[in-house]
């Protein structure tokens, strides 16, 4: 499993309460998501200014909460943040104590975090010749994306036919810090949920729909997003509702050494 949550936020003055508010929609959908992952988690932001921050711990979601970085990360979302990212990790590939192997993960310019698991990765990092910091799988995804943003956004066709030498399961969100308003969303094989406000101006997403119905409680103006699987979108903090969608494509195989 391993559980992606996350806000992506379209441009907007927002007062001190709307972003409380939002950040309180992200702490509860990463508890939720705990149950997808209890090896490891945490999060991470990206402003429109290309800083960033990532904060990851081995350790259950209801335990980082309370960790102080997480707080102070927490704290300074404001309204240059393009997007915040939070991830839950059942570890397949690399032990969540060496805590390069946790999401979010950072691979040159990219960050980003990934449900899934990339069976040939170690295979493909040899043979593309990618610098490789971390054991986990994941990596390979962001090291591709990375290689194919030599000036900063990251070209999609590039990555796309990267992207299909690849075997195995995928779910991705991720973001180049040098182009950091365009936020790209991996919808492959793996359940990934997302919801648009069209006041609030941002979108949710989630691994499961329930954590996001949770955190939302009942309030009104959520919109579902209707995306297929393998279909990659285009996110924008300029307009969060003008999403641009392709297909994408690699190898789909639910089991090591089945299919
Ligand atoms: N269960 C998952 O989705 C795990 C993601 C990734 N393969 C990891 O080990 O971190």
């Amino acid at each position: 499993m391993c559980g992606q949550v996350g806000i992506i936020f379209g441009r907007k003055r927002r007062r001190p309460d709307e972003r409380d508010y939002l950040r309180e929609l992200f702490i509860r959908m990463l508890l939720h998501s705990e149950e997808r992952g209890p090896h490891a988690s945490g999060l991470a932001w990206l402003k429109t200014d290309g800083s960033h921050r990532i904060f990851k711990r081995p350790m259950r979601a209801h335990e980082l909460v309370y960790e102080k970085p997480f707080q102070e990360l927490l704290g300074q979302v404001d309204n240059e943040t393009t997007i915040l990212m939070g991830h839950t990790r059942w570890r397949t590939r690399g032990n969540e104590l060496n805590n390069r192997n946790n999401h979010p993960i950072r691979a040159g310019i990219v960050i980003g975090t990934h449900n899934g698991t990339i069976y040939n990765a170690d295979y493909l990092f040899r043979r593309l010749g990618l610098p490789r910091y971390a054991e986990v799988d994941s990596e390979l995804i962001f090291r591709l994306a990375d290689r194919f943003a030599p000036e900063g956004p990251i070209d999609q066709e590039g990555l796309k036919k990267a992207l299909a030498l690849c075997r195995g399961q995928m779910s991705a969100v991720l973001a180049s810090r040098l182009d950091p308003g365009t936020i790209t969303v991996l919808k492959g094989n793996k359940p990934l949920c997302l919801r648009i406000h069209c006041q609030h101006r941002v979108v949710l997403y989630a691994s499961e729909a329930a954590f996001i119905d949770f955190a939302v409680d009942n309030e009104k103006g959520w919109r579902e997003l209707e995306v297929p699987p393998m279909t990659m979108l285009t996110i924008r903090h300029e307009d969060v509702r003008a999403i641009e969608n392709s297909k994408f494509r690699f190898i789909p195989q639910e089991r090591k050494g089945t299919g």
